[in-house]
Formats: C-alpha cells, structure tokens, sequence
C-alpha cells in the first residue's frame, strides 16, 4: 500500500509513461529507419518492458468515477480526460455542458481503416465515449444497451475533428442520448445510444 502523496506522484508518473507509450506506437507503427534501428529498438522495447512487467496490476488504473460530474459542476471549461491510463483507448477530452458534452480531437495514423480515413471501429468507440461519458457526467451509472451508428461521409486522419454528445429522452432507466462528429462543420458520423441504468450501485 502506497502512501497518499506517494500515490498522486505515481499515478502522474504512470500519465507520463502512457504519453510516452502512445508516442512510440505511433513512431513505431509509421518509422522507415533501417534495419539496424528497427532491431536495435526491439530490442531495447522488449528490456523496458521485462522491466515494467516485474510487478503488474491485474487491469489498467482508471479515473474516478465522479470526476466527470465535478468537470460538468464547473463547467464547459473544464477538461475531462477519458481514459488517461490507457494507451490504446482513443485520446480524448471531453467538456460538458448543462445539456451535453463536446470534445476537440485530432485522429492520427494508427486509428486507419480505409485509407486516409478513421476506422468505424474507432468512431464507434469515440461515440460511445462521447454518450456514455455524459452519462457519467450526469451521475447516472449506466451501461450501453445499443448503439446505432450511421457513416454518413470518410472521417479524416491528421483533420481537426468536433465531438458532440446529448441526451434525448430519459424514461425510468432509460435513456437515449446521441451524438456526432463534424469535419469542417459537416458531419461524418452520428450515433443513437440507449442507455440502461444499472439496479445496482457502485
Ligand atoms: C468505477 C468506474 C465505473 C465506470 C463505469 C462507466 C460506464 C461507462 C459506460 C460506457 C459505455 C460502454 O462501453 S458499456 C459496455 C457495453 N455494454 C454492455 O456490456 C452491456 C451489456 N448488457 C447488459 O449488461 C444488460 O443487457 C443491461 C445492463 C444493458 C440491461 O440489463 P438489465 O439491467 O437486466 O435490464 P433489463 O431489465 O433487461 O431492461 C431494462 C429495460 O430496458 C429495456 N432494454 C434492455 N436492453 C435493451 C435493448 N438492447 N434494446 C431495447 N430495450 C432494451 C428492457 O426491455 C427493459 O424495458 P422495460 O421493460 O423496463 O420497459
């Protein structure tokens, strides 16, 4: 067991080393140095990670649950990083309003599926940050029951991107919320959500 303020250094140590992560996935998935370096960098990744992997968690640390709903009492102003320990999760930070939420992101190589363009996977998984997210926000545990999305148009890579999310009807349990994404000012994707509230509390 750490100690409190040994704990706030390591979680902010441990933000830095997914930064630091997700940089090399990038630089690894898109290098053209010569086969020299690509041996020499393996090697060196697989002595960093022998070195991590000597004491491990079970799964990845993640974020308070509350702390979108502080970030949506304060304001639009405030941040809310999803997902800040996790290298493969899409990086995003979320602001919220009184009645939604939005996000500024740029997509970059290793999210591809057709060329140039962001894998539907990845919208899916941003979209359904987006709702579920403002869920969270909202103080309501709840998970994804179903999840339409619709392509309208290619999601561009290396392309200023604007995420939308709000909630379109609460009845009981249920809600629908939806969201989109605009290039541009046109939009190239848009998800319907219904989310259940769970009967259980955390
Ligand atoms: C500490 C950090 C934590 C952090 C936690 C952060 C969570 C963020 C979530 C992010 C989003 C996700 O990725 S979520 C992950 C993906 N989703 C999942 O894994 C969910 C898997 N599905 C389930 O666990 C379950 O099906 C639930 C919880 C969704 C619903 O089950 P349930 O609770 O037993 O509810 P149930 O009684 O069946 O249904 C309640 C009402 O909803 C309706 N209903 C249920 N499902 C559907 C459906 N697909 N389409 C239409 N209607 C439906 C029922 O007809 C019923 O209506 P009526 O008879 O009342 O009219």
């Amino acid at each position: 067991m750490r100690a409190v303020e040994e704990e706030t250094d390591h979680r902010a140590a441990t933000l830095e080393l997914i930064e630091a992560t997700r940089e090399l996935m990038l630089a690894s998935a898109t290098t053209e140095m010569g086969l020299a370096e690509l041996h020499s960098a393996t090697e060196q990744m697989r002595a960093i990670t022998a070195v991590l992997a000597q004491r491990r968690r079970p799964r990845v640390l993640r974020g308070d649950f509350d702390a979108p709903a502080r970030a949506r009492a304060i304001g639009p102003e405030a941040g809310y990083r999803l997902f800040p320990f996790h290298p493969v999760a899409f990086p995003m930070e979320m602001h919220f309003s009184e009645s939604g939420a939005r996000a500024s992101v740029v997509a970059n190589a290793l999210f591809e599926g057709p060329r140039e363009t962001v894998h539907g996977g990845f919208v899916a998984h941003i979209l359904d940050c987006m709702l579920g997210t403002l869920m969270q926000a909202r103080g309501t545990l709840a998970l994804t029951a179903s999840l339409e999305i619709t392509y309208h148009r290619r999601t561009p890579l290396d392309e200023p991107l604007e995420l939308f999310s709000r909630i379109v009807e609460i009845d009981g349990r249920k809600t629908i919320a939806e969201g989109w994404i605009e290039h541009d000012g046109v939009r190239t994707a848009e998800a319907r959500g219904l989310f259940i509230a769970l009967k259980e509390t955390r």
